[in-house]
């Protein structure tokens, strides 16, 4: 996949990574809407991919498929030859190098915002959006990227995020770019992790907030040989969760952007006297959005009915919204939702939900279809999951609304507990806990033990599957009328 993303653009094509962790149905449905002339499969996802052009109706042709071998393949298999290869196959990655001419002219793109690549969503709120990058787009991205995040020339980087997340943020070509070694990996726990990082003398790493939780709450610890530092974005990470994963020696940088951005356009820029402040103290600055990073043009926090900026007082709510060189071309073969979210203007609208503070720094309380609105109070559920994170017994949390027959939604808490714990807190210690952090109306009214929360295949906690779990509860009872007081 990594040579691919510089294979496929420099031969006038268009690149779609395609995220493994999909099931059949959801593939073949991305294949039919982008309707790719070659499919290159690695190894471990023929089944996937057979089962996906499987499902293509008879009218529509399937493309041609080319099998990546893999001579370290964890399915036990070694590097066969082509003759023992699937016949659906039309060939191995590797014949086609060979088979390749070697004048052949890197073909350049017609404009700078000729299109290079198209990125699928994750789909946590809907179906995923096929998204389309210029050349323009993803180069400032990827060089925004380096700068923003102080990356050296000759990083060791370490594949813990997936590169069809958006093109691992664009550090696929940023890793090149300055002369970095990949050390990319199939299975991902936290003792393979540690263990690489002595290995190899890991310096870089990327990763969603699941990925620091993971780490900083494994039993398989290690302590780190050097600094490691560590980019996390994609999902609100709680301030609990960084101070846990940086008293481990992780260096945790964080920024926020989406996949019609390309990569991470906000980023949380460090002061250097806020090394002074107390751990909780750092963890909670660390824990707000930021921003803009140099590639962007402006970024705001902005009331949807007026279009006006908010007040910068770090509560009132209004809509992030993003104008830049990288902000996406359109959704593919979607006009009315690309100008939904894109205005003339050159805005974007995230559909994000944030505040900003008095020093400029956003902080985002919800996504829009997130938010729970509790008798007519908007309600952030990010801020109940971070006090939530804090409880000792806690692993995981996510809120969402529940309907309530008096107060229209209330919150519910969905939680999975740390492994091994003397004392499971009952569903009353959890919400005693969080009535002494929160104002009423704001502490969960239910809360929900589950082994572990469902999670979209880039490792964000589906609220809308939640939602539905906490609906079909049905409303929660009037008395939450008293309790609410
Ligand atoms: N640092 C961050 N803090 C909070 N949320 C973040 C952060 N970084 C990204 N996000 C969330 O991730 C979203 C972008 O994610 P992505 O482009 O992977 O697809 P998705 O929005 O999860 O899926 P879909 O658009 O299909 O529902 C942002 O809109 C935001 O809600």
């Amino acid at each position: 996949m990594y040579e691919i993303q510089f294979g496929v653009p420099m031969s006038g094509a268009i690149l779609n990574c395609i995220n493994t962790r999909l099931d059949a149905r959801t593939v073949s449905v991305l294949l039919r809407h982008c309707e790719p002339k070659l499919l290159f499969v690695d190894t471990l996802s023929q089944s996937l991919a057979l089962e996906a052009i499987s499902l293509f109706p008879p009218n529509k042709s399937p493309p041609l498929l080319v099998l990546i071998q893999d001579d370290q393949d964890d399915a036990g298999g070694s590097n066969s030859s082509l003759s023992t290869v699937d016949s659906r196959f039309c060939c191995t990655y590797e014949s086609l190098v060979e088979k390749g001419n070697p004048n052949f002219k890197w073909i350049r793109p017609k404009s700078e915002w000729s299109p290079i690549v198209l990125n699928y969503t994750s789909g946590t709120t809907s179906s995923p959006k096929g998204v389309v990058h210029s050349h323009r787009g993803i180069f400032t991205m990827t060089v925004d990227s380096l700068i923003d995040w102080e990356v050296p020339k000759q990083p060791v980087y370490l594949w813990t995020l997936p590169m069809f997340h958006a093109n691992g943020w664009s550090f696929t070509w940023g890793m090149a770019a300055i002369g970095g070694t990949n050390v990319c990996v199939r299975k991902f726990d936290a003792s393979t992790v540690y263990s690489l990082i002595k290995k190899h003398g890991v310096t870089h790493m990327c990763g969603a907030p699941v990925v620091l939780n993971m780490l900083s709450n494994s039993p398989e610890i290690k302590p780190l040989p050097n600094p490691v530092q560590i980019l996390t974005a994609g999902a609100p990470p709680p301030a609990a969760v960084l101070s846990r994963t940086e008293s481990l020696g992780f260096v945790v940088s964080h920024g926020y952007g989406l996949t019609e951005t390309g990569g991470l356009v906000v980023s949380c820029a460090w002061k250097r006297e806020w090394n002074k402040l107390p751990a909780t103290e750092r963890a909670r600055l660390k824990a707000r959005q930021g921003v803009r990073t140099i590639g962007m043009t402006e970024a705001d926090v902005v009331d949807p009915e007026s279009g006006l900026s908010v007040k910068r007082d770090g509560s009132t709510l209004g809509e992030i919204v993003l104008r830049g060189a990288s902000v996406m071309l359109g959704y593919l073969k979607d006009p009315n939702a690309t100008n939904k979210c894109m205005k003339e203007n050159g805005w974007f609208y995230t559909g994000d939900v944030g505040v900003m503070h008095s020093d400029g720094y956003m902080e985002i309380k919800d996504r829009s279809k997130d938010v729970i609105i509790s008798g007519g109070e908007n309600l952030s559920s990010v801020e109940v999951e971070s006090v939530l994170y804090n409880h000792p017994a806690i692993n995981e949390a996510a809120v969402v609304a529940r309907p309530d027959e008096y107060w229209g939604e209330t919150p519910c808490a969905f939680v999975s507990l740390k492994n091994e714990l003397t004392q499971k807190p009952s569903e009353q210690d959890i919400i005693q806990y969080c009535r002494a952090k929160l104002p009423h109306y704001m502490v969960p009214k239910t809360v929900v033990f589950k082994e572990e929360l469902p999670k979209t295949s880039t490792g964000k906690i589906q609220k809308f599957a939640l939602r539905d779990m906490a609906k079909a509860m049905g409303p929660s009872s009037s008395s939450s009328r008293l309790s609410r007081m």
